[in-house]
């Protein structure tokens, strides 16, 4: 029998069955509280002027109902699941009977007592309408913990907030709390290998100064070295160590930066010998990301490049778990911290995979949703600060953010953009590519990436201004092939054509085929490119032109002619209407039946 906690002294039989029915909800694992669920608990409350709880576990199951004061309530589940540093996965939502929503002292005692995930209060007010207060821990070190409250909002606003992106804000901070972070204005040494030109290493090491920038850091000195290969031990010579340490000194770094990814042993043994943090291109990236990444989906990604960039690291110096205290009865004996600590990332890389495959599958119906429409999807994709949000703006007035700064964008956004001919498309504006872009970030924005792998037509935007173009279009066709999206067909967009000075060089650039010069900031060129993206559909087939005659009873797909092809010529007729239209290939097999004549 399900059973009700708490004093029950004096509850009617006939509620304490209402009390039992709290069991049978069941939530999903995105909400905090469903509408129905806050409604009963709420009326059987009101209905006997006492407190009610109920404690919620992750999967969006009732664990327990409680009657009266949650303090004194003693509950079976709850022992042993707080552990040191981590939440409890428990919620408590309770009602305040006659009483503002408010949280009380108490309230959040308990919060920082028990360690629940959340803890929430609900009331009716005069007019019956509901209101809510919550509070969460947002970080919790020893007998520390910061606590974020938000009320009184009104029930509609409480049930739309997004539980699980709630939980990664805070439960994550115990995996990644070990994440070489960039403070605000920290000094920064950065270090390469020059293993071509002198002019190539000059380059990489400037990107790494914007990344590093972009990051917060203030650069205050480079060095490199000529090698064939970096050392296994060191990465760079022992010499060079020797001058790091000098240059670290009279420069005053507190961190060093190294322009390819470090292997776990050569980032130790760096941080013994330098003393000082060292980080390495990928944690830069990282961390880049994680400051910039907003939506849901996209700290979902972070999050897990950065555990699996970690993973392989823990252990290492400036990695030590000490922070992350095994939860009680998860150590069993002889098992050593690491092991329980690498553990525990796994298994939260496993719960975020899941995640992730769940939005991949959303997406997946969006885009599905879009095909339907048969409209052609065109992707924007280009080396960091090509201008590519720049463009979409200029294409389709979408306000997207663009900021001389790298990785402006993490979040595809997908808009319509009308053809000379007056045929919409679909244009997606994505994540910009970097050189070395870390294989973690690849591997986890491939839901994001999905978008590039399933248009029908890339827009590769180049920032022509830029001296190390080449290696940037280099970079950009190696993402493509990771993603196996190589083979895609191409207009090149040689963006930021203002900024060229000499006539040549442009020349020069647009002897490539199907290329086109543009200035996304002056609007130059763009009309130029949306008609090569039209000629292109036209001759690669993926139209066709066709004279319909449609019966007056089936003239409501005109107006889906109008919405999803290019409608040259209407004729109203006593036969019908007759239309001269250029149809996409997906819907020539439906209106084959209407056919007049086509161009074949
Ligand atoms: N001079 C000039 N600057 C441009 C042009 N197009 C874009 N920019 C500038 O280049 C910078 C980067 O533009 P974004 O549109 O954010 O570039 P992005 O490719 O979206 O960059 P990420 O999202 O970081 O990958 C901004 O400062 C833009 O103002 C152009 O045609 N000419
Ligand atoms: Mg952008």
């Amino acid at each position: 029998m399900a059973t009700i906690h708490g004093d029950i002294t004096g509850i009617r039989k006939s509620i304490l069955k209402r009390l039992e029915t709290l069991y049978e909800f069941e939530i999903s694992r995105n909400e905090i509280i469903t509408l129905d669920l806050a409604q009963v608990l709420l009326s059987i409350s009101d209905q006997i002027q006492r407190e009610i709880a109920i404690y919620l576990n992750r999967h969006g199951r009732v664990t327990s109902v409680a009657v009266g004061d949650i303090r004194t309530v003693g509950l079976p589940e709850l022992n042993g699941r707080r552990g040191q540093n981590r939440l409890s996965g428990i919620r408590c939502i309770h009602t305040h009977p006659n009483s503002s929503s408010a949280l009380s002292e108490l309230d959040i005692a308990s919060l920082r007592e028990m360690h629940f995930d959340l803890i929430a209060a609900l009331s009716t007010g005069p007019e019956g309408k509901i209101d809510a207060s919550y509070a969460y821990i947002t970080k919790i070190i020893e007998d520390e913990t910061d606590i974020h409250y938000i009320g009184p909002v009104n029930l509609d606003e409480f049930i739309k907030t997004d539980f699980t992106a709630l939980l990664l804000s805070v439960d994550h901070r115990a995996e990644l709390m070990n994440t070489v972070h960039i403070a605000e204005k920290e000094s920064a040494l950065l270090a390469g290998i020059e293993q071509t030109k002198t002019e190539d290493i000059r380059l990489s090491l400037d990107e790494l100064e914007q990344l590093a920038q972009t990051a917060g850091a203030i650069v205050v000195g480079k060095v490199w070295q000529k090698r064939d290969r970096p050392d296994p031990v060191y990465y760079l010579g022992r010499g060079k160590i020797e001058e790091i340490k000098f240059l670290r000194q009279t420069k005053q770094a507190n961190m060093i930066i190294f322009d390819d990814e470090l292997s776990p042993t050569q980032q130790r043994n760096l941080e013994e010998s330098l003393g000082i943090k060292v980080l390495d291109r990928t944690a830069l990236i990282l961390d880049i990301f994680a400051q910039r990444a907003r939506s849901y989906e996209g700290k979902l990604q972070v999050a897990l490049a950065q555990m699996r960039y970690n993973l392989p690291r823990l252990g290492g110096q400036g990695l030590v778990l000490s922070r992350l205290g095994g939860g009680i009865g998860t150590r069993g004996p002889g098992e050593t911290k690491l092991e329980i600590d690498r553990r525990r990332i796994r298994s939260r890389i496993a719960e975020i995979e899941k995640a992730i495959e769940e939005l991949k599958q959303q997406r997946t119906l969006h885009r599905q949703r879009r095909q339907n429409e048969q409209k052609i999807a065109v992707a924007l994709v280009g080396y960091t600060n090509a201008g590519k949000s720049t463009l979409l703006n200029a294409l389709t007035a979408a306000g997207v953010m663009a900021e001389d700064k790298l990785f402006a964008t993490l979040d595809p956004t997908t808009r319509r953009a009308v053809l000379p001919d007056g045929q919409e498309i679909l244009i997606t504006d994505t994540v910009g590519f970097i050189q070395k872009l870390p294989h973690q970030l690849i591997a986890a924005f491939r839901a994001t990436l999905e978008e590039v792998v399933q248009s029908d037509l890339l827009i590769h935007v180049v920032d022509a201004a830029h001296p190390g173009y080449q290696r940037q279009t280099e970079a950009v066709f190696q993402v493509l092939k990771e993603l196996q999206a190589d083979t895609k067909p191409v207009i090149t967009a040689f963006n930021k054509i203002d900024s060229i000075d000499s006539p040549y060089q442009l020349e020069r650039l647009l002897r490539q085929d199907n290329s086109v010069g543009i200035s996304a900031l002056s609007g130059q060129g763009i009309e130029r490119l949306l008609q090569m993206v039209q000629e292109y559909l036209y001759t690669n087939k993926q139209q066709q032109k066709r004279e319909l005659l449609l019966p007056y009873d089936q003239s409501g797909l005109l107006a889906t002619l109008y919405k999803n092809a290019a409608v040259h010529k209407v004729q109203y007729c006593p036969e019908g209407i007759r239309v001269i239209v250029s149809l996409p290939l997906a819907m020539i097999d439906f209106y084959q039946t209407y056919v007049l004549q086509g161009d074949e």
